[in-house]
């Protein structure tokens, strides 16, 4: 039996549209992530459970662990005999990973079941397709972070998919969900084709500079070029009240406030556990849509997907 454990993931951290992402697990050790458990069988099987498993697709054939085998199956020319249990822990549509945690959970299971056949980058990179089989195209803003940890810096250059960049390990890092759901497709499909020149140059300096500031670990400059110029202004009319819940953040002290992903989850970062306290629970409150809804606040998961059972 082979246990595996996909921590949740905030894409892009405003300033790097599909090129950045952060791994997140709550400070109080709690798992904001989904499981998946594979053991050898006679034919192929899955189930769903979790929290969220009402959410997944009926037809076992649009389940993306399904999808995950069909490809690996593919790839070494034999069906697999196992039996998944998805533990479906993440909110569908809710900016935080939730098919990527899937997605690198199910691949990574499948990957050491067969004694890996297929290396690291191989892996991510089937990770990017699928993740772009379902959101319309592929960006790795979700699986990077979710499969190694930390915060990392789409690459894609010299056999490199991401590579991890410094972060600031002071940093609180908020997430809110409020209980409703954004498909990653949709939120895709509302931003321009095109971006005029003065936009495209100030977004490589937001994101030059941010990378430098991480490097040289100046975080006051981080925080101020952690801008969204590129989603933000498109993406906030899905979420009610986006500059109202800002703007109110703000006040109470956050450093720096976002989408997390395509949302409709948000992102706050903090450097004061009092604050950052005191923010959760304004969020619980104002930010909320239902019962489903949550508020965490987190650290960067340093660890990525991992073995929790044998
Ligand atoms: N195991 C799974 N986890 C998440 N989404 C799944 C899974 N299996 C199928 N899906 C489908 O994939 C799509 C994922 O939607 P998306 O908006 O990308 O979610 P998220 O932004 O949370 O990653 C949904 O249509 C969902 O029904
Ligand atoms: N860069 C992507 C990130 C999507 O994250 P998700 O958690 O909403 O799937 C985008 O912004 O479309």
């Amino acid at each position: 039996m082979i246990k595996i454990y996909a921590p949740a993931s905030i894409g892009n951290i405003n300033v790097g549209f599909d090129l950045l992402g952060a791994a997140i697990s709550p400070k109080n050790g709690k798992l904001l992530g989904d499981t998946v458990t594979i053991k050898s069988n006679n034919t192929f099987n899955l189930n769903n459970t979790g929290k969220f498993a009402f959410q997944l697709p009926k037809n076992i054939k649009k389940n993306i662990v399904w999808k995950c085998w069909n490809h690996f199956c593919k790839i070494i020319g034999k069906k697999i005999l196992i039996s998944i249990t998805l533990e479906k822990n993440m909110p569908i549509g809710s900016g935080l990973g939730s098919s990527a945690c899937s997605i690198v959970a199910t691949l990574v299971a499948i990957n050491k079941f067969c004694n890996k056949p297929l290396n690291s980058r191989q892996l991510l990179y089937l990770m990017g397709v699928i993740e772009g089989e379902i959101s319309g195209d592929p960006h790795y803003d979700n699986v990077a972070p979710c499969y190694y940890g930390g915060l990392q810096l789409i690459i894609n250059e010299n056999n490199y998919i991401s590579q991890s960049i410094p972060f600031f390990k002071d940093w609180i890092w908020i997430v809110a969900w409020p209980g409703i759901k954004i498909s990653t497709s949709s939120a895709r499909s509302i931003l321009p084709l095109k971006y005029d020149k003065k936009i495209c140059i100030e977004h490589s300096r937001l994101l030059a500079g941010f990378i430098h500031a991480s490097y040289t670990q100046q975080s006051k400059l981080a925080l101020k070029l952690m801008k969204d110029i590129i989603a933000e202004p498109y993406r906030m009319q899905l979420i009610p009240n986006y500059l109202k819940i800002k703007k109110q953040v703000l006040n109470l002290g956050a450093i720096n406030f976002g989408i997390s992903g395509s949302g409709p989850t948000i992102f706050v970062i903090c450097n004061n556990e009092i604050i950052a306290k005191n923010i959760s629970k304004w969020l619980s409150k104002n930010y909320l849509k239902n019962n489903q809804g949550f508020v965490h606040i987190c650290e960067l998961d340093t660890k990525g997907t991992r073995i929790i059972g044998e």
